[in-house]
């Protein structure tokens, strides 16, 4: 079946339809790994967003039990080159195609997903919808997408590895990725998952070693009603956040986000950690970033910067066990270069001893 792509800039796309055969709308962003497209279309922080896989050819190694960042998949749709009917690999138990049909997300293969990067990289900020009837092309009206947060974030706390002999942690989940709990979990920590408007009260009846800010989709600056709990939790405990978590420390710090010119999604984005001056390639998945100079009167200071645009990729509080990357250190897809990050805030939980710094 024939589908189609409209974007908000006007260009049309033609293309073999996958997936759910429902009209869907979202956010057009793609993302440059080679490998990886299991993790990425099941990453909360997609959520409502369109991904084109730049790499030509998707689906090939197919669709296993094991790689999932979530339990149902966020994302709308993806847009493919060349599609993989018939994946080859000892664990794969389903085909991609399969899979989108199944979790109600859109597809078209067979389309030039190059031109596509080519218009997100010049025009920032797309919209498109992908129908299979022609005839709503036309009258299709770019929406922003908003308020994503708690409809991927869980509604009640979660409990795992209760019987772990390491620091306990609360990780508060505005779409986090599993990987991050795996993380966790093998640094043998406990981990209680909490929903994204939890209080300050709430965490100190939960008494946890350290907190864990996750990633999420959307622009963190709709969370901007929870930064004063946010403030009070992240300063009573050791804290580490990634992603949307590294961007809700900031702005509680007074510094200012802002869109990238078109996101970092892919397997390998250098950073460079300015304490030692290695560079790691990293995972990443984000579209805003936090604004250099809003760093300059914070009480935070820069870690981590990206190689290829010198934007922030880190930052950690001037004087309390407070820090945060832009990037994913928990991999999945992507290089586990970065893992000493989660060490070393695990370390923290355990040296502190004190339950609290209140
Ligand atoms: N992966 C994330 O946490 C993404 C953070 C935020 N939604 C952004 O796009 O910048």
């Amino acid at each position: 079946m024939k589908g189609y792509l409209v974007l908000s800039t006007g260009d049309i796309f033609e293309g073999d339809w996958f997936g759910s055969v429902d009209d869907c709308t979202g956010e057009v962003v793609f993302n440059t790994g080679m490998t990886g497209y299991q993790e990425v279309l099941s990453d909360p922080s997609y959520a409502g967003q369109i991904i084109t896989f730049t790499y030509p050819l998707i689906g090939n190694y197919g669709i296993n039990e094991r790689d999932y960042e979530s339990i149902k998949p966020a994302c709308k749709a993806l847009l493919v080159g060349d599609l993989c009917r018939q994946p080859s690999h000892y664990e794969s138990g389903h085909t991609l195609a399969e899979i989108a049909e199944k979790y109600g997300i859109g597809g078209l293969s067979g389309i030039d997903t190059r031109a596509i990067t080519h218009i997100v990289r010049t025009h920032g900020e797309v919209y498109g919808l992908l129908t299979t009837d022609k005839e709503k092309l036309a009258s299709f009206t770019p929406q922003p997408v908003t308020n994503v947060v708690p409809g991927v974030s869980v509604k009640n706390i979660e409990e795992y590895g209760k019987e772990a002999k390491g620091p306990h942690i609360v990780l508060i989940d505005y779409g986090y990725k599993k990987s991050i709990l795996q993380s966790l979990l093998d640094g043998g920590c406990r981990v209680t998952v909490v929903p994204y408007n939890i209080t300050y009260n709430q965490v100190i009846s939960i008494d946890p070693d350290g907190v864990f800010l996750s990633n999420g989709p959307g622009n963190p600056k709709e969370i901007t009603p929870q930064l004063g709990e946010l403030k009070k939790i992240i300063e009573s405990y050791p804290t580490m956040g990634i992603c949307l978590g590294h961007q809700l420390i900031s702005l509680v710090y007074g510094c200012d986000t802002e869109r990238l010119p078109y996101g970092h999604r892919g397997s390998n984005h250098p950073v460079k950690d300015l304490r030692t001056g290695k560079v790691y390639l990293t995972s990443q998945n984000h579209g805003y970033v936090v604004k250099g100079d809003s760093l300059a009167n914070a009480a935070l200071e820069l870690t981590f910067i990206n190689v290829n645009d010198k934007s922030v990729e880190g930052v950690r509080h001037k004087t309390l066990p407070i820090s945060s990357v832009q990037f994913h250190p928990e991999a999945h897809a992507g290089p586990q270069d970065t893992g000493y990050l989660f060490t070393e805030f695990i370390q923290q939980c355990q040296v502190t001893g004190e339950k609290s710094y209140a």
